[in-house]
């Protein structure tokens, strides 16, 4: 439990003000308010207690996790944290739907702690992820929370974590999974089912199955058909809880139909929506340049220039078949090469983007954790990639989908407690405007035009 002392408020105090000087957002969630004369100094005083991650999941999530994720900052529980882990920890399934950025990958990891067993042996969780890049990323904040804290170096209750990811070493992870199996797996479809058809890796013992990215998942038609066949033959809602994450879910009410229809889930599958009215986060403002094909690098400089962003995802879409055919170089690479040859400040220019080869783009991941930079991406990372530092989103091609545009944008504002303002930018052409005031409509959300004159 936290407690926030405000100084001497005034008599009568609404709760938003109170949170305003106590620095605690007014979404945070609040067990009791008090507001009334301090009994030793008359002073009017006022107290938040605010629930904690240890409020709701003690005795239910080992208690080295809990210190751990505090001693990382992980105190205050956000929004979808304090909707969806009571309903996790008491064993339901769930199809977890909240903004980008929200924190949905801690609550089904601290599920995934309080349900397995470290002294035994046996792949007891199993995430999977639609990119490696993703996989490395849960796996890391898992590993993060098993680690030992200070004070419980005599807890022999650790668990391991395998990363089972395509572009990794799958022989050593056969060897791995056949001598001592770990506890938990974070895996991409393509190498699971790998391990799964050569009978190396048995799911008869799993107990919480998370599919991270669902929509993105059943989108795809390979990796939609492995996962029915996941969900269904290699392992039964029986003996597992699964959860579904995603900050976008279309058609919601028909997935979860679906979900019990097919046996994906158990029949009282509970759905935590949170945010149902406004589907990106509140803290990203949108703009747009209206500006020709061959302007648009000469605008991306400039705004580079003008904005000097923390970080920033500059965002192109995958070269098309037909340009493929006549030549040109993808839209990616011009990109790069025109900033590497023309962008003057101070961010180290990278890129990320499928083609790539699994070692560049692992160079190119730890790159970007190592500090503030410009990536120049496609949508490889517009899913589920936490970089917190990134201030900025460019989309130098506009995204083919609302649901795209989500993902891309969410990439910004991704620190839960904060109110700094990040800034998403579309480069478009004048043909594009009513795609972009579409996913207005569908994202409910405000584009603003920025006009860009020679003064400006
Ligand atoms: N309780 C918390 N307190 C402080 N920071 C938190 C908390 N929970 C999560 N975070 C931080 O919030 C950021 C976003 O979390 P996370 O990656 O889980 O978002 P997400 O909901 O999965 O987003 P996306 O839908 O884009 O994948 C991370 O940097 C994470 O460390």
């Amino acid at each position: 439990m936290v407690r926030v002392a405000a100084p001497a408020p005034p008599r009568a105090i609404s709760y938003h003000r109170l949170c305003r000087i106590t620095s605690l957002r007014p979404s945070a969630p609040q067990r009791v308010f008090t507001c009334g004369p301090d009994r030793a100094s008359g002073a009017a005083t006022a107290v938040v207690e605010a629930l904690t991650l240890r409020d709701i999941c003690q005795s239910r999530v080992p208690e080295h996790v809990l210190r751990r994720a505090e001693d990382i900052g992980f105190t205050l529980p956000t929004e979808v944290q304090r909707q969806s882990l009571p309903v996790l920890l008491s064993g339901k399934d769930c199809v977890l739907q909240a903004q980008t950025g929200s924190g949905k990958t801690l609550a089904y990891l601290l599920l995934i702690f309080s349900a397995i067993n470290p002294q035994r042996s046996a792949v007891q969780a199993l995430v999977i992820v639609p990119t490696r890049e993703l996989g490395m990323q849960v796996a890391s904040v898992a590993r993060m929370l098993a680690a030992k804290p200070t004070g419980f170096e005599s807890v022999d209750e650790t668990c391991t974590i395998m990363a089972l990811l395509d572009g990794g070493m799958l022989k050593r992870h056969k060897t791995w999974l056949k001598a001592e199996p770990p506890e938990i797996v974070v895996a991409t479809l393509s190498s699971l089912c790998q391990m799964l058809e050569k009978n190396v890796l048995k799911l008869d013992t799993i107990r919480v199955l998370v599919v991270d990215e669902v929509d993105f998942m059943f989108n795809s038609s390979k990796q939609g058909q492995y996962l029915r066949k996941l969900l269904t033959s290699y392992s039964t809602i029986v003996t597992r809880q699964t959860i579904f994450a995603s900050a976008s879910i279309p058609q919601h009410n028909r997935f979860l139909y679906d979900c019990v229809q097919q046996k994906w889930t158990k029949n009282d599958v509970v759905h935590v929506h949170v945010n149902a009215v406004e589907p990106l986060p509140s803290c990203l403002r949108h703009r747009y340049v209206t500006c020709g094909k061959n302007e648009k690098l000469e605008v991306l400089l400039f705004l580079l220039h003008r904005d000097a962003p923390r970080a920033a995802i500059i965002f192109v879409n995958d070269q098309s078949e037909k340009s493929k055919r006549a030549g040109d170089l993808p839209s990616a690479l011009k990109v790069l090469e025109s900033l590497k040859a023309n962008y003057s400040g101070r961010l180290e220019v990278r890129l990320l983007e499928e083609d790539m080869n699994f070692n560049a783009r692992a160079a190119s991941l730890s790159e970007l954790r190592r500090g503030g930079c410009l990536l120049v991406a496609t949508d490889i990372a517009g899913r589920g990639f936490d970089l917190p530092e990134t201030t900025h989103i460019y989309n130098f091609d506009l995204p083919k989908t609302a649901v795209d545009y989500l993902h891309r944008a969410g990439r910004a504002g991704r620190r839960p407690f904060s109110d700094e303002i990040c800034t998403v930018t579309s480069l478009i052409s004048q043909e594009e405007r009513f795609v972009l005031q579409r996913f207005e409509n569908q994202l409910v959300f405000e584009c603003q035009e920025l006009t860009l004159t020679s003064s400006t």
